[in-house]
């Protein structure tokens, strides 16, 4: 038989087949058909050797998208993109980029998982048209992929190959997805699907370590410290430790902390909540917070001794203006900000200690939390030992290492005449890498790295002459407190002189009247009565 005989052989049987069932359809009732579906498909399985698995893109949870389907689509998004041939692409929520996907009805085979071969496919169900949609996209169409195995590799299949699918499509939609900076001081929002404490922009410091200017070692020591954690899920599990670590930045007004942070995010690709305290009402409402972050984040509290008494009282508004002196104009307003919602926070310390380590805070898990301080003296101990604030970092003034990484940044240069000098002047005096990178900053387009450099050793001289100014007057503020102590001891001490000589005289006198008396009751002087 030919090729075209039996295509039109196959054709019209088809064409017979269609007819039985258009005339079955027709003369039997509904359920009949259900039933002859049901029992021809149980029939069909007994001699499919293949295995067919559905994951719906919404599983009638409260209408939300379910997390398979969307890892499912990450996955086949990067797999498929080289093998299926009608893509269809997406803007897909919290995505910063467009998602390439299998379009509908196409199919793709996977072989690159132990050997197995499986087969995906996307499909959908086109329901009857409805006057409004219940699925936010605007059409009703009901999609889902399919993943067809041979019952051979069903162990491989179920035991590892979905997990394998789960965990890499995860993994690359964090790594697509937009990361966003949360912040808790707007109250509670409405985020389309709950209620939440928190609103969020998106997250675009450019900062990373690269430009963090800060001793070489010292900031390889911190990157290995956050690349182990993030790689330590098994390792915490383990030892039975939540997997969370924190990190204590210490260190004088603009050394790079809030720097550091954003670095730090954009490291590990993670979100950033800033936990402003003092807008939060009470422990409950900092537990609601901390149950809503999801996990790889970065938790951080920013200046937490100014957000925080550590008696579990708030700060007396005396105390923290005189911390607010010598702050940069950012920080004092943002105190003064702080300060006017204290009034009705009423977080103590215990409740944070909670929100830190207690039971709650391993919900989530791969969450870092990160804490700053100029002042960490006046940190209870309680707060920041190890286990709560796992590695202390010491932002330091800038030293000349710092400086060379400023100067690349800023200047693109990696050596220069004048780096000795400043090298001499940055170990002699104290300036911060703020201070430093703001002289390194041309003003002007006529500014070039001779003038930056001049620009840096003037304000370095400056401040240094300032400094004196200020250790002199220090000095002199220090002796006056001194003499005046002094002269206080002084006046002190003649006042009790004056009060001993006064209280001995009258003693003596009262000794004599005494004498007097005895005598003239016939009493001894060593007061027993004389008996006659
Ligand atoms: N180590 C650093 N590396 C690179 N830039 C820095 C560094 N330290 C400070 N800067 C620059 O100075 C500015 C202020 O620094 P940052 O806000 O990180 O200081 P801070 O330590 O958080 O200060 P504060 O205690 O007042 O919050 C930054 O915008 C950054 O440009
Ligand atoms: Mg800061």
């Amino acid at each position: 038989m030919g090729a075209g005989e039996m295509w039109t052989q196959l054709g019209s049987s088809l064409a017979g087949l269609m007819f039985v069932w258009a005339m079955f359809k027709q003369y039997f009732p509904f359920e009949i058909e259900q039933h002859v579906q049901k029992y021809t498909k149980k029939l069909a399985s007994l001699f499919n050797p293949y295995i067919q698995i559905t994951f719906h893109e919404y599983n009638g949870e409260h209408f939300q998208r379910s997390k398979a389907y969307a890892a499912i689509q990450r996955y086949l998004s990067a797999e498929s993109t080289d093998r299926a041939k009608r893509l269809k692409a997406d803007m897909v929520r919290d995505s910063k980029s467009l998602v390439l996907s299998m379009d509908d009805y196409e199919e793709v085979t996977d072989e690159s998982f132990m050997g197995i071969k499986v087969w995906w496919a996307s499909n959908k169900n086109t329901p009857k048209p409805q006057m409004f949609s219940l699925y936010g996209d605007g059409n009703d169409d009901k999609r889902y992929y399919t993943l067809k195995f041979h019952r051979r590799d069903k162990e491989v299949v179920y035991g590892r190959y979905l997990s394998h699918v789960m965990d890499e499509g995860k993994a690359i939609e964090v790594k697509t997805r937009q990361r966003k900076l949360h912040t808790n001081n707007r109250g509670e929002q409405w985020d389309g699907f709950r209620r939440t404490m928190w609103s969020h922009v998106v997250f675009e410091h450019p900062a990373t370590f690269d430009t963090l200017a800060m001793e070489e070692n010292k900031k390889k020591q911190i990157m290995n410290d956050l690349i182990t954690f993030t790689k330590s899920k098994d390792y915490y599990k383990k030892i039975g430790k939540a997997w969370k670590r924190g990190y204590l930045l210490f260190g004088p007004p603009g050394t790079g902390k809030s720097t550091m942070i954003a670095a730090m995010a954009n490291l590990l690709e993670y979100d950033v909540y800033d936990l402003e305290l003092t807008a939060v009402k009470d422990n409950t409402e900092l537990r609601k917070l901390l149950i809503d972050i999801s996990s790889k984040s970065i938790i951080v509290i920013e200046d937490i001794d100014c957000s925080l008494d550590l008696t579990g009282q708030r700060k007396k508004k005396k105390e923290k203006d005189e911390e607010g002196d010598g702050k940069d104009p950012v920080s004092k307003k943002k105190k003064e900000d702080q300060e006017k919602s204290n009034e009705s926070s009423k977080v103590t310390l215990s409740g944070l200690l909670n929100f830190i380590d207690g039971l709650w805070s391993a919900c989530g898990g791969e969450r870092i939390i990160v804490f700053t301080t100029n002042y960490v003296e006046k940190l209870d101990p309680a707060l920041i030992r190890r286990g709560r604030m796992d590695k202390h970092i010491e932002l330091t003034y800038c030293c000349f290492e710092a400086f060379k990484v400023l100067a690349r940044n800023y200047l693109d240069i990696e050596s220069h005449d004048l780096f000795e000098t400043i090298k001499k002047l940055l170990e002699e005096n104290e300036i911060t890498p703020a201070d430093v990178a703001e002289n390194l900053m041309p003003k002007s387009p006529e500014d070039d790295a001779d003038a930056c450099m001049a620009n840096l050793i003037d304000a370095i001289e400056k401040a240094k002459e300032e400094a004196k100014a200020k250790a002199e007057e220090k000095e002199k503020e220090k002796e006056r407190v001194k003499d005046e102590e002094e002269k206080r001891l002084k006046a002190e001490k003649e006042e009790k002189e004056k009060e001993e000589k006064e209280q001995k005289s009258g003693e003596g006198v009262k000794e004599e009247k005494t004498k007097v008396e005895v005598r003239e009751n016939g009493v001894r002087e060593n007061g027993v009565k004389v008996t006659n």
